[in-house]
C-alpha cells in the first residue's frame, strides 16, 4: 500500500534521533530546518552533528540506547517522532517496538517494516514543499523527480506563493463568492508566473 503524505508542524517540538552517524546527520539537518528541537542519543557522534550541537536546538546524550533514556525524554515532554538510525539492527528493532507500543511515530532507517512513517525527498522553495516518496523503492528515483521539479518550477515560486497568500486573505474579505475568488486567483497566478 502506498504511503499517505502528511505535512506536520515541527516548530518547537522535540524529535529524538538514536544513532549519530551519516544518516542521522542528514535527518537532523532536515528537521532543524523546520524548527524542531533535536535530542541525539549515541555513543559515537558524527563530526557534523557535533558542529550542529553548538546551536541550542541540538542536545547530545553520549550513551548507548536504553529504554530508560527514552522514558526520561517522554517525562520531560511530548516527542513528535523518533528516528532509529543506529547501525545495529537489534537495537533498531527494540526502539521500533518501544515507540509502536506507545504510539510514538517511528522511522527506522534500515527497515521500512519497522517504520510507522518514512522520510521523503524534499523540494523546498519558501513555503512550497513537495515531499516525494517511492514507498521505499529507492531514493535514487525520488531524487530524480525532485530534480525535475527544481529544474522546471520558477525559481521564485516560493515568493509567488507568499504574494498569492496575501492576496487570497484580502479577497476573502472583498469577494464573497468563492468560485469568483478562485478565478481571480488563477488569473493572478498566471500573471505572476508570466512576469518571471
Ligand atoms: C524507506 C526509507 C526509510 C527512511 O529513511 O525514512 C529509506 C531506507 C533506506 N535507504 C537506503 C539507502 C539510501 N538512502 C539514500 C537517501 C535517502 N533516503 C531517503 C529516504 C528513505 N530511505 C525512506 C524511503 C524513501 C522512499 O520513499 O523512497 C531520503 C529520501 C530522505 C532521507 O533519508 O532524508 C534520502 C534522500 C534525500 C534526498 O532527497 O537527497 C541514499 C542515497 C544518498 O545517500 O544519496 C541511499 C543509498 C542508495 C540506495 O541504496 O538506494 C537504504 C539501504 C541501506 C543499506 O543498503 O545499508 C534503506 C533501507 C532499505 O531500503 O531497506
Ligand atoms: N534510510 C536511509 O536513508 C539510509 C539508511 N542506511 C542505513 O542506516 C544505518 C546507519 O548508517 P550510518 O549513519 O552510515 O552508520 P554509522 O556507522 O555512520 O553510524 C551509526 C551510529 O549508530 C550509533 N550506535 C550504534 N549502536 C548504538 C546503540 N546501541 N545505541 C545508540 N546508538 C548506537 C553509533 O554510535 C553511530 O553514531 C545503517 O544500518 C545503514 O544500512 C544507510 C544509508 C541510507
Amino acid at each position: 500500500m502506498a504511503y499517505f503524505p502528511l505535512y506536520i508542524n515541527l516548530d518547537d517540538t522535540k524529535v529524538v534521533v538514536i544513532g549519530a552517524g551519516k544518516v542521522a546527520s542528514r535527518k537532523i539537518k532536515d528537521v532543524l530546518e523546520y524548527g524542531a528541537k533535536v535530542v541525539v542519543i549515541a555513543p559515537m557522534i558524527d563530526e557534523e552533528i557535533e558542529k550542529m550541537s553548538v546551536c541550542n536546538d541540538v542536545k547530545i546524550i553520549k550513551a548507548e540506547f536504553t529504554e530508560a533514556l527514552l522514558d526520561e525524554e517522554l517525562r520531560e515532554g511530548n516527542i513528535s517522532f523518533v528516528v532509529a538510525a543506529t547501525n545495529n539492527r537489534d537495537v533498531n528493532i527494540i526502539i521500533s517496538r518501544y515507540c509502536k507500543s506507545r504510539r510514538i511515530p517511528i522511522n527506522v532507517v534500515d527497515d521500512t517494516e519497522l517504520c510507522s512513517f518514512i522520510f521523503s525527498s524534499i523540494y523546498k522553495n519558501g513555503d512550497i514543499i513537495c515531499g516525494i516518496s517511492s514507498g521505499g523503492k529507492g531514493p535514487v528515483i525520488t531524487q530524480y523527480i525532485r530534480d525535475i521539479l527544481k529544474d522546471n518550477l520558477p525559481d521564485n515560486i516560493g515568493e509567488i506563493a507568499d504574494i498569492m497568500g496575501k492576496e487570497r486573505e484580502k479577497l476573502k474579505k472583498s469577494e464573497p463568492d468563492q468560485a469568483k475568488r478562485a478565478v481571480i486567483l488563477r488569473e493572478l497566478l498566471n500573471e505572476l508566473i508570466n512576469a518571471g
